[in-house]
């Protein structure tokens, strides 16, 4: 009996292992059914897998027509060129500039000349403020006696009296009557263009100042033509041509270090044959105490008159420099006639002054003025725009 019990028992036990190494087997060899392809099963809703799956029908080949000829290369297109702003009235625009830097000279005299007493020492500080502003000495001390006969005569009632004053005796100094049209009109006898020649010391603003006037050329309807003949520094024939690209200028240009003469020999013939109206030819910076390079200087404009003479020579002088310009004035006139002076940079100065001192020691006019770094700050000067800035 007992042995019953034993064999009843290891066959359950034996029963029990087998089923529990059976059952988990079959269900590990179940094949568990694929889950629904969106695309192909259903259609793809929200948080579906966008791309299409392998067995999505496919997207029969087509054929596509080509076009017959090759497109033709787009070719760059040429930069916009600028419209320069219109001369005409450009200095009263900067006038406010123009105040702005000589607000000092201008304040300054009007608060003196309408003090209650004009007593000698008022006179001084009249006189001292003057100097400041680079009038010089003569202009200074016929202006301060002007002034002292017309306020003992006439008297000085109120402010707007001693402005009214100030302003006209500023203006006889300036001189509104002096021509300061720039000759840049083509010649009608044999159609030569107009020839500029610019010069002055290094830094002045020469090349600047070529480039402004190209501006105001172009905008007077002009056809330009410009003279790199800087060859020192190869920059400023750079310079040169930059300006001129903008506003459609052809600029003619030599080999770095080359002769400046021929540059403007060459920048001139072109100008005549072009048929140009005005040729402007910018010159390297030089000291006026290097009489080797002033001598360069004159041969320059000796090589350009063998086309025929020069019309213009300008004389860029900056503002700034105060008195060290008028010495420059006189070494330049000595050597190259000047015809007209060019005060650039008179926006960061306070020495409005200089326009009479250089106007006199030269006895040529200011023709132009720089009143900012932008490419239209070169106003044609106007001596009521230019005394009404200085009053403010
Ligand atoms: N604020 C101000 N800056 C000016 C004016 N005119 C010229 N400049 C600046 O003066 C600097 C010198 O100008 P350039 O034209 O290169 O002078 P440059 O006389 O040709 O110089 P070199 O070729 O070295 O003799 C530049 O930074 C100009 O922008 C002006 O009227 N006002």
């Amino acid at each position: 009996m007992e042995y019953i019990v034993i064999v009843v028992a290891v066959v359950v036990v034996l029963g029990a292992a087998l089923a529990a190494f059976l059952i988990p087997r079959r269900r590990r060899g179940e094949v568990a059914a694929p889950p629904p392809r969106p695309g192909v099963d259903y259609q793809p809703g929200v948080g579906d897998d966008a791309t299409a799956p392998v067995e999505a029908p496919r997207t029969p080949i087509r054929d596509v027509e080509l076009p017959e000829a090759p497109l033709a290369p787009v070719e760059p297109e040429a930069p916009a060129l600028e419209r320069p702003e219109p001369a005409a009235g450009r200095l009263v625009r900067l006038r406010s500039r123009l105040a702005r830097s000589q607000s000092g000279f201008g304040k300054g005299l009007l608060s003196l000349l309408s003090r209650e007493r004009l007593d000698d020492e008022t006179w001084e500080e009249i006189e001292d403020t003057l100097l400041t502003a680079d009038l010089g000495v003569t202009p200074t001390q016929e202006l301060v006696e002007r002034l002292r006969t017309r306020a003992r005569v006439e008297g000085i009632q109120d402010p707007d009296a001693a402005r009214t004053l100030l302003r006209e005796e500023l203006l006889a100094l300036v001189d509104p009557s002096l021509d300061r049209a720039l000759r840049t009109d083509r010649h009608l006898e044999d159609g030569r263009p107009a020839v500029v020649l610019v010069v002055g010391v290094n830094g002045t603003g020469k090349t600047t100042t070529v480039g402004k006037l190209a501006r105001v050329l172009v905008a007077e309807d002009r056809d330009v033509v410009l003279g790199a003949a800087d060859t020192f520094r190869a920059a400023a024939a750079d310079q040169l041509t930059t300006w001129g690209d903008r506003v459609g200028v052809v600029t003619v240009r030599g080999p770095e270090g080359g002769d400046p003469a021929s540059v403007a020999f060459d920048a001139v013939k072109a100008g005549i044959e072009q048929e140009v109206d005005v040729v402007l030819v910018d010159t390297a910076g030089r000291l006026q105490t290097k009489v080797g390079l002033m001598d360069e200087l004159g041969k320059v404009k000796r090589v350009i008159e063998k086309h025929g003479p020069v019309d213009e020579v300008l004389l860029v002088l900056d503002a700034t420099t105060g008195q060290n310009g008028l010495v420059q004035a006189r070494v330049f006139g000595e050597v190259v006639d000047v015809t007209g002076i060019v005060l650039t940079k008179l926006d960061g100065t306070a020495k409005g002054g200089i326009v009479v001192a250089v106007q006199r020691e030269l006895g040529v006019p200011v023709k132009l003025v720089g009143l900012g770094e932008g490419p239209d700050d070169l106003a044609p000067f106007d001596a009521e725009a230019f005394v009404d800035g200085i009053l403010g």
